[in-house]
């Protein structure tokens, strides 16, 4: 017999569980409930399970009437939100390519078809969901394993009046892969949102108004995978006009618009800048020098922004010492890592722009403070690749983070309310993963700790940071090699992952020469100027990315933390008025950087430097 709901099974073994999944998934059933708990296997197909009629069906009724379904997750937490008049959230978890996102969107499209009868303002639902195409292009690319995969954490909060009515939404970002933008992995593709402009604007002929062309396209280095066959440029020309026209709908401006795009092809020029290097006879000064000029003065044109002051920024750097200015020449590594630095810091700004702009756009300001709240919090599954570096722990001790609190919620929550009442339980054995969080983020010895540490001193190398992770985490979950290769291990909740040290420094510090900053603040295009005059919050987000000003985005905004009321599942119903856990540490994508490097004086950052 195969059940609904596994929970109503006598035994409930791995095997069984498996058993009935795949009986199941056989049957086309791809859902099934765990408790509160849905179970979503992914069919990687259209299953007709989405119309308006199940909408409806799955509206207002009680769980068990109809098969398990994701609509009736939406449903039971908008019951929830009614009736409790508390806030609720789902969290969806899984691997990469498990159907995350698109269990996200459906949830979401639920809800606001949920809150729209009541609604007034009968535009606002739609502009909400135009959010996913928009948040999709700039945060979503093809990895190895999922052709939509999404690079970053998204945590989507919609208001709700106490009577269920949709009033606003507000979006916040995480850990987006910055690294993608400078290098993909074989097989894989840079953000979907570069390829999108391309096609989108040769089809409708402006290319040349951002100084890209069909010669130059071949060229760019980091438009890896770029397929032109017909059918990809017609997927990118529909994905292009679903943006366009999304931008629009959402309320930017077209001149806003205009400037995204100038910075998408700013960046994508960028790539092509590359150095040669003069060496000096005593090897003391080597200089950097630009091959070709053409890449940077099309990026200085589209940046607006002086050609000459780029090469300089570009190719030299400068310190205070003992209270003077000295100026030195890059190398031609350090030019192109102060070009890579330039590209991450315009995209990465770029998205949180967006981000801040969809939210002022979509009434988060005034909807958030006096409303009740559902939270969707979609993040990356646990990673584990052939070779794992800085984001791979930054994901993983996400996820770490997130089974802890699942631990917390299904078992010793769920027991202690069972002692409470004083009925008689058999205590379930489960594995605590408190000490790999106390491993990675106790303070002041835990791995991020000491990474943050190492990341101040200038002299410091993947050899000094591993030596420091050796000589300070003597733990069994901590694994160190036999060999004195430059990686180790963590014994996490899902297994044992190798992470390599090689770069970790930089991406922890992902520093940018204020000399840049400055640059860029002198630019002529509002946009840009706006970009890098803004302050950046404790995880190294804009303070308040939105021209329009929705109010800042304070340092200590959900975006740090859980929402209180949040529980876990691939999609489960919330956990109402439990308390949350106890947190060892804010996790944030460089908890050293992002802090405040943008803000500090030349003559801070030589201090700090020394
Ligand atoms: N319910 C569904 N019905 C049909 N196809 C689905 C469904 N869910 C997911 N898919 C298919 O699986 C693909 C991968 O799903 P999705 O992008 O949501 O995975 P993910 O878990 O978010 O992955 P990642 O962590 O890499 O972002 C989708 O592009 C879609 O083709």
């Amino acid at each position: 017999m195969y059940v609904d709901d596994l929970a109503a099974l006598d035994i409930l073994t791995e095997d069984k569980i498996i058993e009935q999944l795949q009986k199941r998934y056989e049957m086309q059933h791809i859902y099934t409930y765990i408790g509160d708990i849905l179970l979503a296997l992914n069919p990687f197909t259209p299953l007709g399970l989405y119309s308006q009629a199940e909408q409806k069906r799955y509206s207002g009724c009680i769980k068990s009437a109809n098969p398990p379904h994701i609509y009736a997750i939406a449903d039971s937490t908008y019951q929830a939100l009614l009736h409790q008049n508390v806030s609720q959230s789902i969290i969806i978890s899984g691997e990469s390519g498990a159907g995350k996102t698109e269990s996200g969107n459906l949830l979401l499209k639920q809800l606001v078809y949920l809150g729209k009868s009541l609604c007034t303002n009968g535009n606002l639902e739609n502009r909400i969901l135009l959010m996913n195409p928009l948040m999709e292009a700039f945060g979503n690319a093809q990895t190895g394993i999922n052709g939509n995969s999404s690079r970053f954490g998204k945590f989507l909060e919609l208001s709700m009046t106490k009577s269920g009515k949709v009033t606003g939404a507000k979006v916040s970002i995480y850990l987006l892969e910055q690294s993608r933008i400078v290098q993909q992995a074989e097989n894989e593709r840079n953000f979907h949102v570069f390829y999108y402009l391309y096609d989108g604007l040769e089809f409708s002929h402006r290319l040349e108004e951002f100084k890209l062309s069909d010669t130059l396209r071949k060229q760019h280095r980091f438009l890896t995978g770029d397929k032109q066959d017909l059918i990809t440029k017609q997927h990118n020309i529909n994905k292009f006009n679903e943006l366009r026209s999304a931008f629009e709908l959402v309320g930017f401006k077209l001149q806003e618009v205009n400037s995204i795009y100038k910075i998408l092809a700013a960046i994508l020029h960028l790539g092509d800048i590359q150095f040669g290097e003069l060496i000096t006879d005593d090897n003391t000064d080597n200089r950097s020098h630009i091959i070709d000029l053409a890449p940077l003065i099309r990026v200085s044109s589209l940046l607006d922004i002086d050609i000459t002051e780029t090469i300089d920024c570009l190719t030299a750097n400068s310190v205070v010492t003992r209270g003077e200015i000295i100026t030195r020449h890059n190398s031609m590594n350090e030019a192109a890592a102060t070009r890579d630095a330039l590209a991450k810091a315009l995209y990465t700004r770029l998205c949180d722009y967006l981000v801040h702009g969809i939210n002022t756009l979509l009434g988060s300001a005034h909807t958030m403070e006096n409303n009740l709240v559902i939270a969707l919090l979609d993040i990356f599954g646990f990673e584990n690749f052939p070779h794992n570096s800085f984001e791979q722990l930054c994901i993983n001790i996400a996820n770490e983070q997130l089974q802890y609190y699942f631990n917390q919620h299904v078992f010793t929550w769920e027991q202690q309310e069972y002692m409470a009442e004083g009925i008689p339980v058999d205590l379930i054995e489960y594995t605590d993963n408190r000490p790999v969080l106390d491993l990675l983020l106790s303070r002041p010895m835990g791995l991020l700790a000491l990474l943050d540490e190492e990341s101040r001193f200038t002299r410091s190398t993947d050899r000094t940071l591993i030596e420091k992770f050796h000589a300070n985490l003597r733990n069994k979950l901590y694994v160190r090699p036999k060999s004195n290769a430059l990686c180790f291990g963590i014994q996490h909740f899902a297994g044992r992952v190798i992470y390599q040290v090689e770069g970790m420094l930089e991406k922890n510090r992902h520093f940018l020469a204020p000399e840049i900053i400055q640059l860029l603040r002198g630019s002529k295009l509002d946009t840009v100027r706006f970009l890098f005059q803004c302050p950046i919050t404790k995880t190294g987000n804009l303070y308040s990315a939105s021209p329009t000003g929705s109010g800042p985005d304070s340092p200590d905004s959900t975006k740090d933390k859980l929402s209180d009321s949040s529980t876990v599942g691939l999609a489960s119903q919330s956990g109402l008025n439990k308390q949350p856990p106890p947190t060892s540490g804010t996790l944030s994508w460089s908890s050293y950087n992002g802090l405040y490097q943008e803000h500090l004086s030349l003559s801070d950052v030589s201090n700090l430097m020394n």
